[in-house]
C-alpha cells in the first residue's frame, strides 16, 4: 500500500503550521482523507486536528528541564529521540496508510534540515518502511526578498536542504500576499522566484555597507547556487485557494499522486506527466468556503 504527503519544513515564523491548517482544509475539501502529524514539540497551539503528535511520545519542556538544554539543543534532542523510538511513529501511522494523504509539521530549526541527520533518518525510515511518497515543501518568508543578503541567505539554505534531504523537493515563498507592503522590489518577482541571473543583485548588495564588506564572499556563494542550478521557487498566499491549489498540482506531480489509482499502460502514464497541470480543482462550489474558514 504505497501513501502520499509532504513535509513542512522552513525556518521559525515561515508558516509552516498555518499552511498544514489551510493544506489540510483545502485537500478535505477536495475529498482527500488527511492525516496531520505534529513532529514539531515547540508547537503548543495547535490550529490544526491532530492525527499523531509527538508531544505524546517527549516533551521539549521536560527534555530542557531534565538536561539542562536550551529550545535549540531541546529540539535536537527530540529529534534524536524520536529516531531512536522510529517504532512509535510507524505503529500510529500504519492504521492511516490505507486511505490518508499525510502532512509532516515539522520543526524549524533549520539545521535539523541541512546539518543534523536524525530529521532525515526519520524521513527515510518512513519512506522505506511504509512505502510513503513524500515531497519537501520548504517554506521561505517572501519578506526575505527584500533585503538581497537575505535573499541570498534564503537561497542557500534552500540549495543546502534540497541536497541534505534528498527528496522530491518544492521550495515555497510563503506569505506572498505581503510582500508589497514591504516596499518596491528591486526586480519584478520573476527575478526572486526562477533564480536565473543573481550577478544583478551584485550592484544593490554593494549599496548596503554591511553586506558590501562580503562582496566576495556572496558572490562566490551565488556562483555556488547558479552552478547547482536546482532551487527555485513558487508562491503563495495560504488564503487564497487558487494558490493553494496551484501548489497541490506541483506537490501532486512531484511525489507522484497524480498517477496513484491509475492502472494504466506506459503510454497512458506519460500522457499524464506530460500533460499541464489543468485539474479541476476550481470545479468545486463548496471551495468559496475555504477562505472563511481559515
Ligand atoms: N499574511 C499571511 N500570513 C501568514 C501566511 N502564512 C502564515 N502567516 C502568518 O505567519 C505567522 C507565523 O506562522 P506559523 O504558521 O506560526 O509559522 P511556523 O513556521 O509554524 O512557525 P514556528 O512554529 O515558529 O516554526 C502567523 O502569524 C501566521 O498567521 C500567509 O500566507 N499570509
Amino acid at each position: 500500500m504505497t501513501g502520499f504527503g509532504q513535509v513542512v519544513i522552513g525556518p521559525p515564523g515561515s508558516g509552516k503550521t498555518t499552511y498544514c491548517n489551510g493544506m489540510s482544509q483545502f485537500l478535505k475539501l477536495i475529498g482527500r482523507k488527511v492525516a496531520v502529524v505534529n513532529l514539531d514539540p515547540a508547537n503548543d497551539a495547535l490550529p490544526y486536528e491532530c492525527a499523531i503528535n509527538i508531544e505524546d511520545l517527549i516533551k521539549l519542556g521536560d527534555v530542557m528541564a531534565e538536561h539542562s538544554l536550551g529550545p535549540n539543543g531541546g529540539l535536537v534532542y527530540c529529534m534524536d529521540y524520536l529516531e531512536k523510538n522510529i517504532d512509535w511513529l510507524l505503529s500510529k501511522l500504519k492504521p492511516l496508510l490505507k486511505d490518508h494523504y499525510f502532512l509532516f509539521d515539522f520543526p524549524g530549526q533549520v539545521e535539523l534540515f541541512f546539518l543534523h541527520s536524525n530529521a532525515k533518518k526519520v524521513i527515510w525510515k518512513l519512506i522505506r518502511e511504509l512505502d510513503l511518497r513524500l515531497t519537501a515543501v520548504h517554506l521561505v518568508d517572501a519578506h526575505l526578498c527584500c533585503d538581497p543578503g537575505k535573499y541570498v541567505s534564503a537561497l542557500l539554505l534552500s540549495l543546502t536542504t534540497m541536497i541534505h534531504l534528498e527528496l522530491p523537493h518544492i521550495n515555497v515563498l510563503s506569505k506572498i500576499d505581503l510582500i508589497e507592503s514591504y516596499g518596491k522590489l528591486a526586480y519584478n518577482l520573476e527575478f526572486y522566484t526562477d533564480v536565473e541571473d543573481l550577478s544583478y543583485l551584485q550592484y544593490h548588495l554593494d549599496q548596503d555597507p554591511r553586506s558590501s564588506k562580503y562582496r566576495k564572499l556572496t558572490k562566490e556563494l551565488c556562483d555556488v547556487i547558479q552552478d547547482f542550478s536546482l532551487v527555485n521557487f513558487t508562491t503563495l498566499d495560504i488564503q487564497d485557494k487558487e494558490s493553494v491549489g496551484n501548489l497541490v498540482k506541483l506537490i501532486d506531480k512531484s511525489n507522484g499522486y497524480i498517477f496513484s489509482g491509475i492502472e494504466g499502460s506506459v503510454v497512458e502514464f506519460s500522457k499524464i506527466a506530460a500533460a499541464p497541470l489543468d485539474w479541476d480543482y476550481y470545479r468545486y462550489p463548496f471551495m468559496l468556503d475555504f477562505l472563511l474558514l481559515l
